[in-house]
């Protein structure tokens, strides 16, 4: 499993670097970026993973987060995938996309693996975060995968939450910045899980955040932040759903309501410094 250098640049002591492979989970070359921070050799550090929203590349949190000089201070590596598969496959044809449409398509996979045609084939980022990117980063970094938390913005807050809460062993602890937290119930999410899992409502619900805990999924440690002038918040991530549904399910999530902040980066880089102390102390 050979990874391309793209970039590799000295960050706070540590090295902020991003990589490129060929992922036999979506069939087409994959980036991603690593931060590792500065280390004694032969250390093997925590890791937290961000998932990012609709139309992110890696690029939007490396670029924009905010998260190096706390990641340098807590010894955690911090990684960032692409939202989708894109570009050339094996064969040398496109990834299907849908034009025009920034919901949907490439910049937009939702964390599934899809089940409908033209989908099926590439869009499968549910088992390239779940399986495959866990592997690349163990063969080429020096991470102790016992030791993992999870966070995202938005799209990825829904991936953050959704991948957490189908795995609580694995990922100490969760958090998510302005999360879609009921797909099913939103119009972005209707139309994405419609069109990668199909018409069949029950397909959707281990890609739902208040639907898996109205199923019986937990965890112990969550920590969501909204923005309350998030133009997106009454429509399409309706935080209150999830408090909702933990109230009824007894699970004490950390739900924060951030006054006047929106849905943007520079929300995001004002609290993730936060968000990756807060991960540090389940990371031990
Ligand atoms: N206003 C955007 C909606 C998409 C959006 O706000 N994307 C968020 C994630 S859901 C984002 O992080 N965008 C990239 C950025 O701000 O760097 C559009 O219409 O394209």
């Amino acid at each position: 499993m050979t990874l391309e250098i793209l970039s590799e640049n000295k960050s706070h002591g540590g090295t902020q670097g991003v990589y490129s492979h060929a992922s036999a989970e979506t069939g087409t070359a994959m980036t991603f970026s690593v931060y590792v921070p500065p280390h004694e050799s032969g250390a093997k550090l925590p890791v937290l993973w961000y998932l990012s929203g609709l139309t992110c590349t890696h690029a939007n949190v490396t670029e924009k987060g905010d998260y190096r000089a706390a990641c340098a201070q807590h010894g955690i590596v911090f990684v960032a995938p692409d939202t989708s598969p894109r570009g050339p496959d094996k064969n040398g044809d496109d990834v299907p996309d849908a034009e025009g449409e920034y919901d949907f398509g490439k910049g937009a996979g939702f964390y599934v693996d899809a089940t409908q045609a033209p989908w099926a084939g590439h869009y499968r980022m549910r088992s390239y975060i779940e399986r495959e990117l866990p592997e690349v980063l163990a063969a080429n970094f020096p991470v102790d995968l016992a030791r993992q938390s999870i966070t995202g913005h938005s799209m990825g807050g829904h991936g953050a939450l959704t991948l957490g809460l189908r795995n609580p062993d694995r990922f100490r602890s969760i958090s998510a910045f302005s999360p879609i937290v009921a797909p099913s119930k939103v119009p972005w999410g209707e139309k994405a899980l419609g069109r990668y899992l199909g018409s069949d409502p029950k397909a959707w619900r281990e890609y739902d955040a208040v639907a898996l805990v109205e199923d019986g999924a937990a965890h112990p440690h969550i920590l969501i932040d909204q923005g309350t002038a998030d133009p997106f918040l009454d429509e399409q991530l309706q935080t209150h759903r999830f408090a909702g549904a933990c109230d009824a399910a007894g699970i004490d999530a950390r739900i924060r309501m951030r006054e006047g902040y929106d849905h943007s980066y520079y929300f995001i880089s004002t609290f993730l410094a936060e968000h990756v102390k807060w991960h540090a102390g389940w990371l031990g």
